[in-house]
């Protein structure tokens, strides 16, 4: 066998009372794609924090290309052939291509920009360098970050969850990119929580649990069943089938509504309309960037309509569109915001001052005062229930794993016991297993009559998950499709506008 370009033995690493990575040995082979697959909180993200330079391990040791190494920053990583893209982007809007890769990258803005045209051109990754980022799709903002980090010749290239942001047509390119990449010499390192993607296009994966190591396979040898067992540890939930509903009243209902809000870089709304009855899931499909943010904000009621703007947005048969979020909330209506930690909760406090702080009607309170014992049992319930793996409810929200936070939030609306549910990317994050949990959930309570409104990148979750789905693209609605009537690849075509708004039919009418 090659040496491995990348050996980690016996890495540890505690956050205070915490053990996020125990023990860990990994070994990455030169011109290979190695995934790492694992739970919520299994200690992913702080084993490629600790590889970047972004954290120091406890204890362990590292050989880099046959030498040891440690790291004390990622700028360090850098120099040593590292390269890591996070799932958050971090380019600035207003800047062009070429500007934004100039602020890392040392050199001429003409150099550059032939650079960025011949990487573009050898490893499939075209995008304008003069263009600005604020007018570029998800997908090529990504290409821009992936650019930015060849540009600095890494040996290894580390990509968390790079495929949760992308419409289908877009994964296939990225893979496509990968593989180039491999051949040309560079290894990566892959998060993801989508097991067919790991064995299509990965040649290892390893496998933690609990911070623990608890296989290294080649994940094309198993299915993704097995694959499952393997980092939930028992076997998958079959899915909840969900009971045919006669039609309920109308819980939401938009009606023809156009607004463009100040903010020069965001969508305007044309002519949206849409309805949410009792017992049914809607979901919104389309690729971010759409108008999903100005459309959540709107539904939400962190946007609130002029009032000239009035009987446009319905919420249990009252006009909601000019109430705030409180009195939208007094309505019945609960919202799981896709920005988890800046809206979603105050990543400082504490699992229980969170819960209050959209729970507080369920008399948490008295006499102005948090009721700590019921503050707590909710808090306890919520993390039952809903499987938040952390040490208790006076954790702070932040130290919680991207994807138990995600749990504990949705847990928490849920218990509101809603009329009216919505869930902006119900399972962006979430591990297999979870995720599964969720939708079965999500499934019981429409077949108990909530109207759930979803917002989801992820077609698979849609086709699992909703009565009807329509799709968002460039700040238009489509009319509303019947799920079981309807096959991805049509919503794919939504999602990038190859349909023309007379294409679409009304199926919902006919259904
Ligand atoms: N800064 C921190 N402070 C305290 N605890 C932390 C911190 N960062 C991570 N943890 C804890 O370490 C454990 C591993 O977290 P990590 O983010 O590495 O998991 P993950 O596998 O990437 O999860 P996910 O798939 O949900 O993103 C979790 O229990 C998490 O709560």
């Amino acid at each position: 066998m090659t040496a491995p370009l990348l050996s980690l033995r016996g890495i540890s690493k505690s956050y205070g009372q915490i053990t996020a990575n125990q023990d860990v040995d990994l070994d990455v082979a030169p011109q290979s794609i190695h995934a790492i697959l694992g739970e919520n909180g299994a200690g992913k993200s702080t084993l490629m924090k600790l590889v970047y330079g972004v954290e120091q391990p406890d204890g362990g040791s590292v050989v880099w290309d046959g030498q040891p190494l440690s790291l004390a920053s990622p700028a360090e990583a850098r120099r040593q052939g590292i390269g890591m893209v996070f799932q958050h982007f971090s380019l600035f809007e207003t800047l062009t291509v070429v500007e934004n890769i100039q602020l890392v990258v040392p050199g001429r803005k003409a150099d550059l920009t032939q650079r960025i045209r011949t990487l573009g051109r050898d490893f499939g990754l075209e995008v304008d360098p003069l263009a600005h980022v604020h007018a570029l799709s998800v997908g090529e903002r990504q290409r821009v970050e992936i650019i930015r980090c060849l540009m600095t010749n890494p040996k290894l290239l580390i990509l968390d969850e790079p495929t949760s942001v992308l419409p289908p047509q877009s994964v296939d390119k990225l893979f496509d990119t990968l593989r180039r990449l491999r051949d040309g010499g560079v290894s990566i390192l892959f998060i993801s929580h989508k097991l067919e993607e790991i064995r299509s296009i990965c040649d290892r994966a390893t496998i933690l649990r609990g911070g623990r190591v608890t296989g290294h396979v080649d994940p094309r040898e198993h299915d993704a069943h097995d694959l499952a067992r393997m980092m939930i540890g028992r076997d998958m939930p079959e899915p909840m089938p969900a009971l045919p509903q006669s039609s309920g009243e109308k819980r939401l209902e938009i009606i023809g509504l156009d607004y463009r809000s100040d903010d020069p870089f965001a969508m305007p709304l044309s002519d949206i309309s849409l309805t949410v009855r009792a017992g049914e899931i809607l979901g919104i499909a389309g690729i971010s960037g759409n108008g999903q943010s100005e459309l959540a904000a709107l539904i939400s009621g962190e946007t609130i309509l002029p009032r000239a703007l009035r009987d446009r947005i319905f919420m249990m048969g009252q006009d909601a569109g000019t109430l705030d979020a409180a009195a939208r909330r007094q309505l019945g209506f609960a919202f799981v915001p896709e920005d988890r930690l800046g809206r979603g909760v105050v990543p400082e406090m504490s699992l229980v001052l969170n819960s209050l702080l959209t729970a507080h009607s369920l008399k948490l309170l008295s006499h102005g005062l948090i009721d700590k014992a019921k503050a707590t049992a909710f808090t306890n319930a919520c993390i039952g229930q809903y499987d938040v793996r952390t040490p208790g409810p006076d954790a702070v929200a932040g130290s919680l794993s991207g994807g138990n936070l995600q749990k504990f939030i949705i847990g928490r609306e849920i218990m509101l016991s809603p009329k009216l549910l919505f869930v902006a990317q119900p399972t962006w994050g979430v591990d297999v297993g979870a995720a599964s949990a969720i939708r079965r959930r999500l499934i019981t309570l429409r077949n108990e009559g909530m109207a759930i409104l979803v917002i989801s990148e992820e077609l698979e979750e849609l086709f699992e998950l909703c009565d009807f789905i329509q799709v968002l693209h460039h700040g238009r609605l489509s009319l509303p499709l019947v799920t079981r009537h309807t096959r991805p690849e049509e919503i794919g075509r939504y999602m990038i506008g190859a349909h023309t708004p007379s294409q679409t039919a009304d199926q919902k009418a006919l259904a």
